[in-house]
C-alpha cells in the first residue's frame, strides 16, 4: 500500500480499504477510511483538490489500486488527445456488450471500425429529423396529454423527460414513432409492444448490467426486464431484416443510416447483425438517461431562477417574434437556450468520471492556481479518472463556480475546462443530437409553460438554498441521476 502511495509521488487524496468501483463501495457507501462511496466525484466537486489539480484514490483491498483523478484542463487535454497513450479501460464496459460488440465498449481497431461506420449517421439530416420530431412530440404532449389542464404538477420531472427522450430516440434512432397515448398493439409473435420493451430496457438497464443471468430469473420484475431485452432484440433484428429486404427509401434515422453505410461497405469491415444491434442499442443507452436527466436539471434551474427563465422566455420570443413554431433553422439563433444547457451541464455533468489508463509507464504535468507546474510519475496501468465535476467547479477556470450563471457561456470561456461530452477522438458522438433535441424541448416548453417548483406544505418554510439542495439531490447510477425534482408547469396565456 505504501509503495502504491509513493509510486505517484505521495499525491494526497482518499486512502481507503475498498475502491470506488467494486461491490463494497455500494455496500458501505461513503465511509471514512473504508470506501469513498459511489458518488464522491460529484459530492466532492473541486473541494478535495489541494494545492494541485490532481489527487488520488488509493485502496488497499483486494490489492493496492491507485486512481489518479484530474481536474486540470491542460492535463486532461493531454490525455484526451492521445488515445494510444491513454486508452479507455474497456474491460470496465464489457457488461454493456450483451447485445453485441459496440462503439462504447471497444478500443483500438475495433473501435475505429465502429466509429467510422457510426459517425456519418449523426448527420445534419438526422439532426433536422431530431428537431422536427421533438417539436411534434412536445406539441402532442401539450395537445394530447396535458390538453384539459392549465396547471400540471409533477412529483418528479423525469416523469416527462424520460418519455420525451425515449420517444425522440425511438423515431430519430430506430425510425419508429411512439405516441403519448397507450395505444400500441402487441404484434403477433410478441408479448410486449416495442414501446414497452424499449421503455423497460432503457429504465431498468442497470439490472441487466449488474445482475448475473441466473439472478434475472428470480423475481417478477427481473423476469419482465429479461423479457423486455429479448423482445427488444427481436424487434431490432426484425427492423434490420425488413430494411435489408424492402426497397431503399430515403430515411435519416440512425439505424437506417447505419444499415446503408454497412451495405455500401464492400470491405471485410462490414458489421454482423449482432454488432448492428449492439451499436444501435448503445446509442439508446448513451443518449436516453443523459438527455432526460439534463432536461430535468435544466427545468429545475429555471424553476429556481425565475429571472433566468424570464430572460430565456424573452429571448425565445424575440427569435420567434411572429409567433410561429420554431424550426431547425432557428436553432443557431437560440443562443440563450444553449447557454442555459451548457451552464446546467457544467454544474451537473451526467458523466462524472471519464476513465482512461496508461499501458506504459509515463509522466503527467499538472498545474496549480499560482501558475506553477509539477511533473508526476504515472506507473503503467494506473487508473486515470478525468474528474468532470472537479474540472467544472475549478475556480481557476470558473468565477464563482457554484453559481448558476448561463451568461458566462455567451462570453469567451476556456473550452478545455468544459467537457461534459468528453473530448478528443472519443468525444460523444451524440452531442449535436442532444443539443438539437434539448433546444427544441426547451423552446417549446418555455414558450408555452411557466415552470415553478411544486408547492408542498411540508416544505413551506424553506429558504431558497434549502429548496435548491432538496430538488438537486443526486445519486450516481449509470449516470448522474436526480433523485426527485418536483415541478409545476403553468400554461402561459
Ligand atoms: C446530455 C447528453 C449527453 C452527454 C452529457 C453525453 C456524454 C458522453 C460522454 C462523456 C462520452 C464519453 C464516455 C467515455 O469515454 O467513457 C460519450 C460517448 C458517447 N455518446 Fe454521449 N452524451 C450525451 C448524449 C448522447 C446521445 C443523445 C447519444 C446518441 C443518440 C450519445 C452517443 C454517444 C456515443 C455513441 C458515445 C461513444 C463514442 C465513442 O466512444 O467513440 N450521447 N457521451
Amino acid at each position: 500500500f505504501h509503495r502504491a502511495v509513493r509510486s505517484v509521488d505521495n499525491l494526497p487524496g482518499y486512502r481507503v480499504l475498498f475502491s470506488q468501483f467494486g461491490l463494497p463501495t455500494f455496500v458501505f457507501g461513503r465511509w471514512r477510511g473504508i470506501s469513498p462511496g459511489t458518488n464522491h466525484f460529484f459530492e466532492d466537486k473541486h473541494s478535495t483538490f489541494g494545492e494541485w489539480d490532481m489527487n488520488t484514490v488509493i485502496s488497499a483491498l483486494p490489492s493496492p489500486l491507485v486512481t489518479l483523478t484530474i481536474a486540470d484542463a491542460d492535463t486532461i487535454k493531454e490525455i484526451t488527445s492521445s488515445r494510444a497513450r491513454f486508452p479507455k479501460p474497456v474491460y470496465q464496459y464489457e457488461v454493456l456488450s450483451f447485445f453485441g460488440r459496440n462503439i462504447v465498449a471497444s478500443e483500438g481497431e475495433e473501435w475505429k471500425k465502429y466509429r467510422k461506420i457510426s459517425a456519418p449517421a449523426f448527420s445534419d439530416r438526422n439532426n433536422k429529423l431530431v428537431w422536427e420530431e421533438t417539436v411534434r412530440i412536445m406539441d402532442s404532449l401539450f395537445a394530447d396529454l396535458w390538453k384539459d389542464k392549465d396547471v400540471i404538477s409533477l412529483d418528479h420531472c423525469v416523469e416527462i423527460t424520460l418519455p420525451i427522450a425515449l420517444f425522440v430516440i425511438g423515431v430519430a434512432g430506430f425510425g419508429r414513432r411512439i405516441s403519448w397515448r397507450d395505444d400500441e398493439v402487441v404484434p403477433a409473435g410478441h408479448t410486449m409492444s416495442f414501446k414497452e420493451s424499449l421503455h423497460i430496457a432503457s429504465s431498468d438497464v442497470f439490472m441487466k448490467v449488474f445482475l448475473p443471468n441466473a439472478a434475472m430469473k428470480l423475481t417478477g420484475r427481473t423476469r419482465r426486464v429479461q423479457t423486455a431485452f429479448a423482445e427488444l432484440e427481436e424487434y431490432m433484428l426484425k427492423m434490420i431484416h425488413e430494411r435489408h429486404s424492402s426497397e431503399k427509401v430515403e430515411r435519416h434515422d440512425l439505424l437506417s443510416s447505419l444499415l446503408d453505410a454497412n451495405n455500401d461497405d464492400f470491405s471485410d469491415q462490414r458489421l454482423l447483425d449482432s454488432e448492428l444491434v449492439g451499436n444501435i442499442f448503445i446509442f439508446l443507452l448513451a443518449g436516453h438517461e443523459t438527455t432526460a436527466h439534463t432536461l430535468s436539471f435544466t427545468f429545475g434551474f429555471l424553476a429556481l431562477y425565475q429571472d433566468e427563465q424570464e430572460k430565456l422566455y424573452q429571448h425565445i420570443k424575440s427569435v420567434l417574434s411572429d409567433g410561429r413554431m420554431p424550426t431547425y433553422e432557428d436553432m443557431p439563433l437560440l443562443t440563450y437556450s444553449m447557454a442555459v444547457f451548457y451552464e446546467t451541464l457544467r454544474l451537473f455533468p451526467p458523466v462524472v468520471n471519464i476513465p482512461k489508463y496508461n499501458p506504459e509507464d509515463t509522466v503527467l504535468t499538472v498545474g496549480n492556481q499560482y501558475g506553477e507546474k509539477r511533473t508526476v510519475p504515472v506507473p503503467k496501468n494506473t487508473w486515470i479518472a478525468i474528474n468532470t465535476p472537479g474540472l467544472h467547479y475549478n475556480p481557476r477556470y470558473w468565477e464563482n463556480p457554484e453559481e448558476f450563471k448561463p451568461s458566462r457561456f455567451l462570453k469567451e470561456y476556456n473550452k478545455d475546462a468544459f467537457i461534459p461530452f468528453s473530448a478528443g477522438a472519443r468525444a460523444c458522438l451524440g452531442r449535436k443530437f442532444f443539443e438539437t433535441e434539448g433546444i427544441a424541448v426547451l423552446t417549446m416548453m418555455v414558450l408555452n409553460y411557466k415552470i415553478t417548483v411544486k408547492e408542498e406544505p411540508q416544505f413551506a418554510g424553506e429558504t431558497f438554498e434549502q429548496t435548491k439542495a432538496r430538488i438537486f439531490q443526486t445519486k450516481n447510477a449509470l449516470t448522474l441521476t436526480p433523485i426527485r425534482v418536483p415541478l409545476t408547469f403553468t400554461r402561459r396565456t
